[in-house]
């Protein structure tokens, strides 16, 4: 355990360079940020019950995935049956990464992970480490999806399995009804995007949108879906003023 070192461990390079990062407190901060892999190639080097769970979400965003290992967990080769994921049968080796956009170094063997990582750190490329996190630029949170929602949790490294049971809290929190009520924001706003060309009213319009009592009426059920008609006269109703 790199956290509590005993008098006489000494760390290695990427450890040092870590911790440097992270400064005196220790902790670091991490970005979050939205990524959009469609159609993008994304490498996960291993193929064993992490490289798994790493790829559901990828294969969801429509990544092109690739998974390079000698052998893949029943989850990965039921994917790669289906066509999902591309399959390179073999350990990873130099050049493996060409092309990517994001990187998951997930093989059991740590110098191999690390390998990965440098490579992608040649190419600029961001890499997550399942080993040893730090050797890597990104870590992935507990996600979770209510349709065009996305709670994303990270714990920066801390606890993975805690970051995993408050994103179940927020589960309880957040129900299915933001899945519908999403879509008729995203609805509405498209509409007033092109129905009001002055910028001015089309804010006024969009914050008058996040006023809709729309959420509770889903929640007890009242809500009907408003026709283009309806969406029309809303809009003009309240363009001005
Ligand atoms: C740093 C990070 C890097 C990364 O993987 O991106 C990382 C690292 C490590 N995880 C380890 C162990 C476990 N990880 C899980 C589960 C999850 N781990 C996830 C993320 C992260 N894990 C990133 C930080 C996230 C944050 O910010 O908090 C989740 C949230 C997302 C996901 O992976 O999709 C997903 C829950 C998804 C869900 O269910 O919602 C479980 C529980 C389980 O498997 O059931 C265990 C076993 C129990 C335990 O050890 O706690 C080990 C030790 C390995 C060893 O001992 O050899 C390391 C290595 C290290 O610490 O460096
Ligand atoms: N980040 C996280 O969330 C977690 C990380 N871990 C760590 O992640 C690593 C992987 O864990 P699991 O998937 O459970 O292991 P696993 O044993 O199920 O799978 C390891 C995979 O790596 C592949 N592999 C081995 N050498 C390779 C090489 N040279 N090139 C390409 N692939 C190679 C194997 O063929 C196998 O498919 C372990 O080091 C473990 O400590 C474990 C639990 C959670």
């Amino acid at each position: 355990m790199e956290s509590s070192l005993p008098v006489g461990w000494t760390m290695d390079e990427s450890e040092l360079e870590a911790l440097g990062r992270a400064g005196v407190s220790g902790m670091k901060k991490y970005l979050p940020i939205m990524l959009d892999v469609e159609g993008r190639r994304v490498v996960i080097v291993g193929g064993g019950a992490v490289a798994a769970r790493k790829a559901g979400p990828l294969l969801e965003a429509g990544a092109e995935l690739v998974v390079i290992s000698p052998s893949l967990s029943g989850t990965l080769a039921a994917m790669a049956d289906e066509g999902r994921l591309q399959w390179i049968s073999r350990p990873y080796a130099p050049g493996d990464l060409q092309g990517a956009v994001l990187v998951y170094a997930a093989s059991d063997n740590r110098a191999v992970n690390e390998a990965v990582a440098a490579e992608a750190r040649q190419l600029g490329l961001p890499v997550n480490v399942a080993s040893h996190a730090e050797a890597g630029t990104f870590i992935t949170p507990g996600v979770l999806r209510r349709g065009r929602l996305t709670v994303a949790v990270s714990t920066s490294g801390a606890g993975p399995s805690a970051a995993a049971e408050i994103t179940q809290q927020i589960a309880g929190l957040l129900g299915e009804e933001y899945e519908p009520y999403l879509d008729f924001l995203h609805e509405l706003r498209t509409a007033i995007k092109q129905l009001e060309p002055a910028a001015e009213n089309r804010s006024r319009l969009l914050r008058r949108l996040g006023k809709l009592d729309v959420l509770n009426e889903l929640r007890q059920g009242t809500f009907i879906p408003w026709t283009r008609d309806e969406i029309e006269s809303w809009v003009a109703r309240n363009r001005e003023i």
